[in-house]
């Protein structure tokens, strides 16, 4: 694609997706650098909303209200700098076929995502309007592709010797800052207006909320400790709680990872500051498989294509989703999903696990489940770790299998969580 000066480009249509923030956004930045009007959109899908195969939706009401709540901060920011957030209803491509017919737009930005949809959009994005200049700068991981010590096709199919290439080989790229100006507004026609929120207690979703969490979080003693507290099941800021921020790109992983480095800089350094980054290199680890595997990636089979020995029950599954199997954590871990949108990582692992393993269920549906529900929903987190819990990702033990009362009689020792969400 061409590279041009200053503002040789008139109208620029940047399409948020899963960066739903100002800073750390280096494709919306150089997109802003080089045109002279913008419009800055985020197109909802009906498709989100409607029964899909497993027979749940894609976007439950607690992630849809986390993203309602990031929607209108990211057009706050936006109409700071003199823009604002165009939200459009559509199938994505009739929804940008019909602005680039009726808008004579020059310019597209995009950041690029490993889900499956998004890389097929991209790919769409760069086929069908070759002719138009595209800026698709990478954020959404700490690395760059082109950096990576491997090519995808040969990348390490497990976590551990991923990391290490990556750790010794190459660096986390630097947070871009947000742009100081952009463009001038270049209105289109909105069909959608954000609706009004009552704001909930916490976690709140947009830039503003995450990068205060960010703050609180680095400002504590907290991170000194991370490893030790992390498996806890209900404590707030026993773990970082970024995920729900990541996951729609209110905050940057490269950001945070540079805030770890900043705090063992400054306060301190130890296995709990480093064990953050290890956990963030698992996200990584999950993102670029992702991209790698595409459709595998949510096949019965997995990435191993090897057929686990489950079904699908819808009653069981029902049971399962409404924290009615009789196993007393995972249904308080499933309640406290169902009222939250959040489960702790220990609770995950075990309602999988139970899932597959005691349930002998189809994991897909879990995963689906999860989907709905999560407000940290992360394709490449949620799938990947599916994907491993069943037998069929990336786990070179290929059965995790937790003995669910030993595992509450260690992480729930009182019966304190249990009883919470139990009664619930
Ligand atoms: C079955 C299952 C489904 C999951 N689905 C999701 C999902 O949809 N979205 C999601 O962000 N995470 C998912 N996770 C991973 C993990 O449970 C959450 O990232 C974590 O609980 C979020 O809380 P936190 O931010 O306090 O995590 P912390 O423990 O503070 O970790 C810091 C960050 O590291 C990353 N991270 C930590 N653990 C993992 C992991 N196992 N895999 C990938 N990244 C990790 C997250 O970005 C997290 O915010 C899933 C795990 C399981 C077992």
């Amino acid at each position: 694609m061409a590279v041009q000066s200053p503002c040789e480009l008139n109208r620029g249509l940047f399409w948020f997706r899963h960066d739903l923030r100002l800073h750390d956004n280096p494709a919306l930045r150089s997109l802003a650098d080089k045109v002279s009007t913008l419009s800055c959109i985020f197109i909802i899908d009906p498709a989100w909303f409607e029964t899909n195969g497993y027979g749940l939706k894609a976007m439950g009401s607690h992630r849809y209200n986390f993203l309602m709540q990031s929607l209108a901060d990211l057009d706050k920011h936006l109409r700071q700098k003199g823009q604002q957030l165009q939200i459009l209803w559509g199938q994505p491509r009739d929804v940008i076929k019909e602005l680039v017919h009726t808008h004579d737009i020059d310019a597209m930005g995009v950041t690029p995502h490993c889900g499956e949809y998004e890389q097929a959009d991209e790919t769409w994005l760069h086929e069908k309007y070759a002719h138009l200049s595209l800026f698709a700068a990478q954020s959404t991981t700490l690395y760059n592709q082109n950096a990576l010590p491997f090519a995808l096709d040969n990348m390490p199919s497990v976590y551990t010797p991923f990391r290490k290439k990556v750790e010794n080989s190459i660096s986390v790229e630097p947070a871009v800052s947000a742009p100081a100006t952009l463009p001038d507004l270049y209105h289109l026609e909105s069909h959608y207006s954000l609706p009004t929120l009552h704001a909930q207690a916490r976690p709140l979703g947009g830039e503003l909320a995450g990068i205060d969490h960010l703050n609180q979080y680095f400002s504590s003693d907290r991170p000194a400790t991370y490893k030790e507290t992390r498996n806890t099941m209900d404590k707030w800021n026993d773990s970082t709680r970024f995920s729900p921020w990541l996951a729609n790109g209110a905050l940057s992983a490269r950001r945070v990872f540079a805030e770890v480095e900043q705090y063992e800089a400054s306060v301190k350094e130890n296995t709990s500051t480093y064990w953050i980054k290890f956990e963030l290199l698992w996200r990584e680890f999950f993102h670029w498989q992702a991209k790698f595997h595409r459709s595998a990636w949510f096949s019965f089979g997995g990435i191993q294509q090897s057929l686990p020995d489950t079904h699908h029950d819808p009653d069981t599954f029902k049971q399962w989703c409404q924290g009615e199997t009789g196993y007393d954590i995972v249904d308080a871990c499933m309640r406290q999903l169902n009222l939250t949108g959040y489960m702790s990582n220990r609770g995950r692992q075990l309602v999988a696990s139970c899932f597959v393993h005691e349930l002998a269920q189809d994991w897909r549906y879990g995963a689906a489940y999860f989907e709905q529900q999560l407000i940290d929903f992360d394709v490449a987190s949620n799938w990947g770790n599916w994907l491993y819990l069943a037998g069929v990702g990336s786990d070179p033990r290929g059965h995790r299998q937790f003995n669910l009362e030993s595992q509450a009689d260690r992480y729930d020792a009182d019966g304190q969580f249990r009883q919470t969400w139990l009664q619930r």
